[in-house]
């Protein structure tokens, strides 16, 4: 047995290659390559319509890219239906809150392990009774993902009653709930105050610590990019102006002048 054998590099989880897209005269993407790889936390940055929520969209398939290729875990998703991908492991969090106000939180966990498992195959899992133990274990499931995410207190609580915080962090819990490979998180912590996003980052540490889960974050919230962040694309009027290190990215010339001349490590 050859003991020298070399190591098999591991394949990104997410890739766009020479992605752009086109909205009628816009260009809002040109030509990105990103790679995005197992067990990172990576986060997407820019100035406003730099183009972070269209690279968002085109990952989780709710636009197809003028030109290029993406791949989800060695699979080209280009040209699939959104609704595909939770099957696939791809689980995204939205912008603005994507939660169902009137039902409780666990009912909101439960509806992502729905998403997860179909409409069809846990409707008739639960229609024969005989499967009787796949709602039990998505129950089981969704209460350790409540205790995972410390909202044991609120599990019955109706979600729009709570903080805007707290309503997040339910929307994370119901992304956990599809057990996703990949994790898009949009804006996270924006609108939260300083506690509340300390929360948050521990929480995205756990997830890839603890959950084997690979994290994309968009994120204007700079103190919780350059903390958690193992890799930091930057964006500017649809083109990649920075890929690497925090550290490195934030003290680049193009990076600090897309900032008008802010020291990005120093904008939190
Ligand atoms: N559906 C659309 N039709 C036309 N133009 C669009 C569409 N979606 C985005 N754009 C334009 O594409 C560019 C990139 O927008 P995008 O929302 O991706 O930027 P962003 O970096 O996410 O901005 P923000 O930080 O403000 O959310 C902007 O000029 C925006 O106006």
């Amino acid at each position: 047995m050859n003991t020298n054998a070399t190591a098999v590099a591991a394949a990104p989880v997410l890739e766009f290659s020479g992605v752009s897209k086109r909205f009628g005269g816009l260009e809002a993407l040109a030509g990105i390559d990103l790679r995005v790889m197992p067990g990172e936390i990576c986060s997407v940055i820019g100035p406003n319509g730099a183009g972070k929520t269209t690279l968002f969209n085109l990952a989780s398939c709710l636009l197809k890219p003028t030109t290029g290729s993406v791949t989800f875990d060695g699979e080209d998703i280009t040209s699939l239906p959104a609704h595909n991908l939770a099957r696939r492991g791809l689980a995204r969090t939205f912008q603005n809150l994507a939660v169902f106000k009137h039902e409780t939180v666990i009912d909101n966990i439960l509806t992502g392990m729905h998403s997860r498992l179909g409409t069809g195959i846990f409707g008739a899992a639960m229609f024969w009774g005989a499967t009787r133990n796949a709602e039990i274990r998505a129950r089981e499931a969704a209460e350790e993902i409540v205790e995972f995410l410390e909202i044991e207190s609120i599990r019955e609580l109706p979600v729009g009653t709570l903080s805007y915080g707290l309503q997040k962090r339910v929307e994370l819990g119901r992304a956990l709930a599809m057990q996703p490979k990949l994790l898009l998180l949009d804006e996270m912590v924006s609108g939260m105050n300083q506690e509340e996003t300390e929360d948050i980052a521990r929480f995205i540490l756990d997830i890839r610590e603890e959950r084997n889960v690979t994290v994309m974050m968009i994120e204007h919230e700079m103190g919780i990019v350059m903390d958690i962040s193992d890799h930091v694309c930057v964006l500017n009027f649809g083109r990649k102006i920075a890929d690497g290190a925090p550290a490195i990215v934030s003290k680049d010339p193009a990076v600090i002048a897309a900032y008008l001349g802010q020291d990005v490590g120093e904008t939190a």
